[in-house]
């Protein structure tokens, strides 16, 4: 089988990029919380922020699946507020939901917003909504039955991050829905980087399992100094360069 291909995305223009590259899902990540709004961590993001991204990235893709996370302000509170943050998600345009960690409340959502039709992806292993910092996981007894718990439920997939490989290989030889991994080796159904790493345009952080395929972090400060350069010098603009 053709392993499956994941990248994040936050925003209009980078979703017909992807589109147009053939990615098989894109996954408005909650990592827009840090790499798209400036804060420290996962947690503080808002419903209304994956919103407003979820709806660019559909505006821009409309025809590559999207996959958007469930913020943790819209998971830690009642299981009918989550249900309603979930239904307004897959409004915005998105046809899969991922919420991390298989705890009894989780699974109990899973198994509802499953009922009701909303297409659920799992995440395991490093969750991001839970940590403080970023860790491997390598209880493997808990992680094989947390998968066989969401597959119960009813997952479509599920994410595994920074899970040592050899528990990865056994999740996914042991379940029938595909894995996607991250940092957690070669051996699940697929694999996702968020978008701004590969491209080399978010350098705040430097994972192990990064890599880049492009400088843009660099290539944009060099453009703008030219720019700048080319103003300050009178070179910017020139005669056939106005109206
Ligand atoms: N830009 C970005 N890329 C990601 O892959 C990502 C996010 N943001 N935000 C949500 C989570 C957090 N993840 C992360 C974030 C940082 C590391 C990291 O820097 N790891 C280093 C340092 C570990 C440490 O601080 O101890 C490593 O060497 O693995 C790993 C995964 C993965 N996700
Ligand atoms: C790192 C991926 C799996 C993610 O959850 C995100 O981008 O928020
Ligand atoms: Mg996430």
């Amino acid at each position: 089988m053709q392993k499956i291909t994941v990248i994040t995305a936050y925003d209009f223009n980078t979703a017909r990029a992807l589109e147009e590259s053939g990615v098989d899902y894109i996954l408005v990540g909650d990592s827009l919380a840090m790499v798209a709004l400036g804060y420290a961590d996962t947690k503080r993001v808002s419903l209304g922020e994956m919103l407003i991204c979820t709806r660019a990235v559909h505006r821009g893709a409309p025809k590559t699946p999207i996959i958007t996370d469930m913020p943790l302000q819209a998971v830690s509170k009642s299981i009918n507020d989550s249900l309603k943050a979930a239904e307004q998600i897959i409004k915005a345009g998105a046809n899969f939901v991922k919420i991390e960690n298989a705890e009894k409340e989780t699974l109990k959502l899973i198994t509802k917003l499953v009922a009701q039709g909303i297409p659920v992806f799992g995440h395991i292993g490093y969750t991001p909504q839970r940590f403080d910092k970023p860790i491997v996981v390598k209880d493997q007894e808990k992680l094989l039955k947390d998968t066989q718990a969401l597959e119960y439920a009813g997952v479509s997939g599920i994410f595994l991050e920074m899970i040592p490989s050899q528990i990865s290989n056994l999740i996914t030889q042991s379940i029938s829905v595909p894995t996607i991994g991250i940092g957690v080796g070669a051996g699940t159904s697929g694999q996702v980087l968020v978008g701004d790493d590969l491209l080399g345009r978010y350098n705040l952080v430097n994972p192990k399992f990064l890599r880049r395929y492009a400088n843009q972090y660099s290539e944009s400060v060099s453009a703008f100094r030219n720019f700048i350069q080319d103003v300050r010098s009178g070179e910017f603009p020139a005669d056939g360069e106005s109206y």
